[in-house]
């Protein structure tokens, strides 16, 4: 089996990286193709991939495309390759925002197409992704396209309506989460720890926390509480997060991230 990436940016490399740890198919059997011959080639020879020299030619030879450009590009992209995209392959798009029949309207109506929204976690196994698949999408080729992505993580399947809010508390979030990590960490430093061991504490921490909730089946309310001994510092601490905004700041962060997403921004 091939698997032909279109764009191998951020997103693309971080599932290109959590198929070749899990050893899910042989590097060469992995296409890449890019606006840049540069960034293409090099990445291919640096990993074992195979370069092709257009969209074209990566479409032709791929069992599985993989849409990994930015939005604005998608539908010419997808233009571009529509011949070489026959029925006997399935179009996997990463592309956020874009909707399973947008894709369809962009390519053969008879096309198998999984429209995907996973995380950059991906890298490492930790992946967390949306999918939704269109009424081509059966079978065999269903269960590969969904085990590309079992291969780098969590899989869940999604209603294409709650794909916006999911991109925001899962996408987008990875950023938010290692920017929670980074004002912990900065606060270590203000009061004297070095910046390597504020990180490494604050994302421990963070990493235990969220192994933690997983495996209580608990709420975060309930863990908080358990924390919060009686009259002691993290009460403390938790009301004047609380004060500051904590709570609405992350609420707003998402707002702002789903009105983008959905062309509401203002
Ligand atoms: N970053 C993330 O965490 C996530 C991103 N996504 C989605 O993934 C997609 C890519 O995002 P991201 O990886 O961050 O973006 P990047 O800007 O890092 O990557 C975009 C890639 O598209 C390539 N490209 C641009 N034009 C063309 C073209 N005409 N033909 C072929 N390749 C082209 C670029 O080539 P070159 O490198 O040569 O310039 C680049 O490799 C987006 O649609 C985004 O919504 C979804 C979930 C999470
Ligand atoms: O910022 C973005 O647009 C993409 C979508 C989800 C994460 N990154």
């Amino acid at each position: 089996m091939k698997i032909g990436f279109i764009g191998v940016g951020a997103m693309a490399q971080a599932i290109i990286q959590g198929l070749l740890r899990a050893k899910f198919v042989p590097a060469e059997n992995i296409l890449v193709h890019s606006a840049h011959k540069e960034n293409y080639e090099n990445y291919a020879a640096q990993y074992g991939l195979t370069a092709k020299a257009t969209n074209q030619a990566l479409a032709a030879d791929s069992d599985l495309v993989v849409l990994a450009v930015v939005p604005a590009v998608a539908g010419d992209v997808l233009g571009e390759v529509r011949d070489q995209l026959t029925t006997e392959k399935t179009l996997i798009s990463i592309v956020s925002g874009v909707s399973l029949s947008r894709l369809e309207e962009l390519t053969d109506y008879n096309l198998a197409i999984l429209r995907s929204l996973p995380n950059i976690n991906s890298e490492f196994g930790q992946g967390m992704t949306a999918v939704a698949a269109n009424e081509n999408l059966t079978g065999d080729k269903k269960k590969t396209a969904l085990a590309l992505f079992a291969a780098t993580g969590e899989v869940s399947e999604l209603p294409e309506d709650q794909f916006a809010i999911f991109s925001a508390i899962s996408g987008s979030a990875v950023a938010y989460v290692d920017f929670f990590i980074d004002a912990l960490s900065r606060a270590g430093v203000k009061y004297g720890f070095s910046k390597e061991t504020a990180t490494k504490v604050a994302a421990q921490t963070t990493l235990g926390s969220a192994q933690s909730l997983l495996a209580s089946g608990q709420t975060p309310a309930e863990l908080i509480d358990k924390v919060c001994s009686p009259g002691g510092d993290t009460i403390a601490g938790i009301l004047a997060m609380e004060q500051a905004g904590f709570l609405n700041s992350v609420v707003k962060g998402i707002d702002a991230t789903i009105d983008k997403s959905t062309g509401n921004a203002k």
